[in-house]
């Protein structure tokens, strides 16, 4: 029924993981709405996840939340040290997620950055970075020692590296803690970070890890500290993240949940938006009444899409 699926297509405010539109469908089930959003480089078996995910939130819900609030970092893309600062001034919270190793930009433009950062955050803040997996290990060791004295310390560097492998040899040669996100997509894997002693804390994503429920289990699984991030959804899919940051049993970092701020807009008259640092858990989940309206082409894409990764889901 048209009235339970929407499309929407939303501006980025600064490209962000190569993109300028993030796109996506509401889908709405018994217990609410929920959020399919798979960037356009997962393919229909990589965004089956994406749509158990969203088909939790629609016919299920989530478990009940053990706290009622959710620190949260601003999330700083690769943008001029004074852009930097102003986001992070602006922000009202006391960590900071800076992108770093961007193929446009260099380990001085990044230390460039995080002393902006540091600047604007003051000494009590704590400041982490995300690679997203670009150097090798030789690279990754020096360019951490460098981004650690820029940054007046870092709290965690998130993927160095591309490998588990990898991010165990680094995490050997490095005081600061390394994260593991990228590496942390399929129920198996939290295990093999584990093991292989290639993280001291690990980023959980609902979406891709098909649901608040399996997100869980992940993190019951790896017995590392967690990290909840969003993936650049809308507030309907923020709210599944804030769902497993509010279910957790422990919760010592701040999340990736104030990403909002990355887009021009949002499809709620309610959104998730952060207050002095924190997102309060939401009593009910969001609901679409202001979704933007997108082109027939958009619209057609998603709807093709969606039927494919359903069957493809079988
Ligand atoms: O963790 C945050 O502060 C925000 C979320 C975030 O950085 C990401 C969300 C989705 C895709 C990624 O490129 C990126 C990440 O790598 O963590
Ligand atoms: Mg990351």
């Amino acid at each position: 029924m048209a009235d339970d699926v929407r499309v929407y297509a939303i501006a980025m405010r600064t490209k962000f993981r190569g993109i300028t539109v993030r796109e996506g469908m509401l889908l709405r089930g018994p217990a609410g709405w929920g959020e399919f959003c798979p960037f356009w480089d997962y393919d229909d078996a990589e965004s089956a996840p994406w749509l158990a995910s969203a088909r939790e939130a629609a016919d299920l819900g989530w478990p009940a939340p053990v706290r009622d609030r959710i620190p949260v970092n601003c999330t700083v893309p690769v943008v001029s040290p004074e852009r930097a600062a102003e986001i992070v001034a602006g922000s009202g919270c006391r960590t900071a997620k800076v992108k770093v190793a961007d193929p446009g930009s260099s380990l001085s433009d990044d230390c460039d950055r995080l002393a902006a950062v540091r600047d604007a955050l003051g000494p009590g803040g704590l400041i982490r970075v995300d690679a997203n997996g670009a150097w090798d290990v030789d690279t990754a060791v020096r360019a951490i020692r460098d981004l650690d004295k820029a940054a007046g310390g870092l709290e965690y560097v998130e993927q160095p590296s591309r490998t588990i492998e990898e991010l165990a040899a680094v995490r050997k040669r490095v005081d600061v803690r390394i994260a593991a996100d990228e590496s942390i997509r399929r129920a198996e894997d939290p295990l093999r970070v584990a093991v292989a002693g290639a993280a001291d804390i690990a980023v959980l994503k609902v979406a891709p890890l098909g649901g608040v429920r399996r997100a869980l289990a992940v993190a019951e699984a790896c017995g590392l500290p967690c990290v909840v991030s969003s993936a650049l959804e809308t507030s309907v899919g923020l709210a599944a993240g804030i769902a497993l940051a509010a279910a957790l049993p422990e919760l010592d970092h701040a999340c990736g949940l104030a990403t909002l701020s990355l887009l021009t807009a949002d499809v709620t008259t309610h959104p998730l938006r952060p207050v002095d640092g924190y997102l309060t858990v939401p009593t009910s989940p969001p609901t679409p009444d202001a979704t933007p309206h997108v082109t027939d082409e958009i619209e057609t894409r998603w709807h093709a899409r969606l039927a494919r990764v359903a069957h493809s889901s079988k």
